[in-house]
């Protein structure tokens, strides 16, 4: 797919479902009890994995397309699928069907993807194993595909070296089975659905600072959700109005939740004029209208307890900084090394081949804005933050763009480029 220099965006957009949430929704609505209806689930590949693996385990489910309805059969009711489980893309899916696997009375086998195969598992493995699991690395890599015995767990205190959101959601949900009560404390917080969803729907979960605690219970409740657009997505729209000289555009019901917004506190530190309107806090998961106008922008830091609330939109704020004045630094986001691709090396590389002043560092890369970009040809890895992120890098460049691969937005975003095309007209 090709893009060149556009005029400016304008007008309102709507962006898919979180897609964070959309998983939840449906592995957590699977294990309750009722029926949970979800509307503006996300119809990406990575949900549809979800969907595909609670499927096996014989839960009912209903694909509507905007409403997806699942039938729980309780904290016990999961089955034995007769297939291996392929997780496809998606990590959440890895990660967060792991713990609940773990605690069940039968055995099973999980893989996914090229990509998947190659993603850490040691990081749910070990804490696992210490609360009693039989979780295995079939080819004794740390990597899918895992063998996963079904065992009697205990709850523990798992202090994690990242704040990962997979790992806790994925010790919670073992622990939700677990004797006991199970405490997991991350250096930063890591994004809270699973605790906003498990709560609504009945478990004793509690959070406090760092630490995020859950104690079993006998059943959870099925309940409607309605997911909100995905900030994630809606960064690249963010930025598109930001680069794009003449922009204005409003994205409409997006989610906000304070563990995800950095991308929003980052781009207002850069000079961005951002405005949130119709926010609304009524639900556990807080909802906004960003509307955002183009203009000009400055280098900062990126560091600390903000990582873990943007780090999928990091590809999107560093190519942001290269149309910025000054030096932007991105620290402390290593975990960028392990996502779908390696995103700091797929990052420095592509925009260097725009013509950017860009450093890979140990844990992010230093750049230096102001300098203007040519089109070039992107290789995406098939990670589709990345095919994203230079989708609109090539809309502020002179030249053509070419990226490779630039199918892969289908695991976040289907429909991405005619959305982006829209707002072309
Ligand atoms: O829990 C989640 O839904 C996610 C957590 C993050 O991963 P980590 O927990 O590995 O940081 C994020 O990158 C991913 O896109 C979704
Ligand atoms: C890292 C991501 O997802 P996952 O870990 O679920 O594959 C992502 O969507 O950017």
């Amino acid at each position: 797919m090709k893009f060149t220099k556009a005029s400016p965006l304008k007008g309102e957009i709507t962006i898919p479902g979180d897609k964070s949430i959309s998983h939840r929704s449906v592995m957590f609505g699977s294990i309750a009890k009722g029926t949970t209806e979800i509307s503006h689930f996300l119809q990406g590949a990575d949900c549809l994995s979800t969907i595909s693996c609670f499927k096996k385990m014989g839960i009912q489910i209903e694909n509507n397309h905007d409403t997806v309805i699942v039938h729980g059969n309780g904290l016990r009711g999961l089955k034995k699928p007769e297939t291996i489980l392929d997780c496809g893309n998606s990590g959440t899916t890895t990660r967060l069907i792991s713990g609940l696997l773990a605690a069940q009375d039968f055995d099973v086998t999980l893989t996914g993807d090229e990509s998947i195969r190659k993603r850490p598992m040691k990081r749910i493995m070990e804490p696992l194993s210490f609360m009693g699991a039989d979780i295995k690395s079939v080819k004794d890599n740390g990597c899918a595909p895992l063998s996963i015995i079904g065992k009697k767990l205990h709850g523990i205190h798992y202090t994690s070296p990242v704040a990962s959101a997979q790992i806790k959601s994925c010790i919670l949900l073992a622990g939700l089975y677990a004797e006991g009560e199970t405490k997991v404390t991350e250096p930063y917080v890591s994004r809270n659905h699973s605790e906003i969803m498990l709560k609504y729907f009945g478990a004793n979960v509690k959070t406090e600072g760092t630490t995020a605690c859950i104690a079993p219970v006998k059943e959870l409740y099925g309940n409607k959700i309605v997911v909100p657009g995905d900030i994630s997505s809606a960064a690249y729209f963010i930025a598109a109005g930001l680069m794009i000289p003449g922009s204005e555009i409003l994205i409409k019901q997006v989610g906000i939740n304070p563990t995800r917004d950095g991308i929003i506190h980052v781009c207002r530190d850069m000079g961005a004029d951002i405005t949130l309107l119709e926010v609304n806090t009524d639900s556990g998961e807080p909802t906004a209208d960003i509307l955002v106008k183009s203009g000009s922008l400055h280098g900062i830091t990126i560091g600390g307890a903000i990582i873990p609330t943007l780090i999928d939109e990091l590809p999107m704020i560093a190519a942001m900084a290269c149309f910025a004045e000054g030096e932007t630094m991105i620290k402390d986001a290593a975990e960028l090394k392990v996502k779908e691709s390696n995103r700091i090396e797929v990052m420095v590389r592509n925009l260097s081949a725009m013509g950017a002043d860009v450093k890979e560092t140990e844990d992010g890369m230093i750049i230096r804005g102001g300098r203007p970009l040519h089109g070039a040809v992107i290789d995406s890895k098939l990670d589709h933050r990345i095919a994203m992120t230079f989708a609109v890098t090539g809309l502020c460049a002179e030249g053509e763009t070419e990226i490779l691969g630039a199918e892969c937005v289908n695991i976040s975003y289907p429909g991405f480029y005619q959305d982006l095309e829209r707002l072309m007209k």
